[in-house]
């Protein structure tokens, strides 16, 4: 299961967070470049009306999650780390926010308009990717939207070029962090979507982050 294989990890980033994706780790800097852009891209492909009802996955420090209120959107949000739940829920007391994960999702079938995350979605292997994208499809309603950005490469050798890179520029967390967690490469994550019934198309956002957009 994979609600806590990353946990301590984001228990003990949760202080810190906001901080990186601000770009004050030189290793991530580059894949959290443009960071407030891609979220406002996030927003605006849902292309929703205010007063919508969004589901958002891993939510974190709720970076997305204000932009997604600010929508006016009915926002739920979902977040393991008990560590990051504090942390948002000190910025944002208002928000609906439950424990969970891509694979236990607290709201019943066909009751989102769309759903939303970011930089959480390669913590799921491609089998629990497939679950995952199946289980969100019966979410939403018919019509429904799904906005993601995260951590993609378009093919083996991108991928085996940015592991190279960060091991000789000495970026030892961010290579460790590119051979651990379950970055996609493009085909596999198209044909996890085609497969799980969505249509979707791809927009590549920064060397790391692409957004997918896809249509229920
Ligand atoms: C890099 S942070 C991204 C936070 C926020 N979405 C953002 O864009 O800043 C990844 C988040 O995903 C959460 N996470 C880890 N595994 C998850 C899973 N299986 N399902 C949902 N969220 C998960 C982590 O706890 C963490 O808060």
């Amino acid at each position: 299961m994979s609600r806590a294989r990353f946990n301590d990890l984001f228990d003990q980033w949760a202080d810190d967070y906001d901080r990186t994706v601000a770009g004050s780790n030189p290793e991530y800097q580059e894949v959290f470049q443009g960071y407030g852009k891609i979220l406002e891209g996030v927003v605006q492909e849902l292309s929703l009306p205010p007063g919508s009802y969004v589901l958002e996955i891993g939510v974190g420090t709720g970076n997305l999650s204000r932009l997604l209120l600010e929508a006016g959107f009915h926002v739920v949000g979902v977040e393991p780390s008990k560590q990051m739940r504090a942390r948002a829920l000190g910025k944002l007391p208002d928000l609906t926010l439950h424990e969970g994960d891509f694979l236990h999702i607290p709201v019943p079938d066909g009751s989102m308009d769309g759903v939303a995350s970011t930089y959480a979605f390669h913590h799921l292997t491609d089998r629990e990717k497939k679950e995952a994208l199946a289980l969100l499809y019966k979410t939403v309603k018919p019509g429904g939207k799904l906005v993601f950005a995260d951590t993609m490469f378009k093919d083996e050798s991108v991928r085996h070029q940015m592991q190279k890179e960060a091991k000789e520029r000495g970026f030892r967390q961010l290579a460790e962090d590119l051979e651990r967690e379950f970055y996609p490469l493009l085909d596999s994550m198209k044909q996890l979507f085609l497969e799980t019934g969505w249509k979707v198309r791809f927009e590549q956002m920064n060397r790391y982050v692409w957004l997918m957009a896809a249509d229920k």
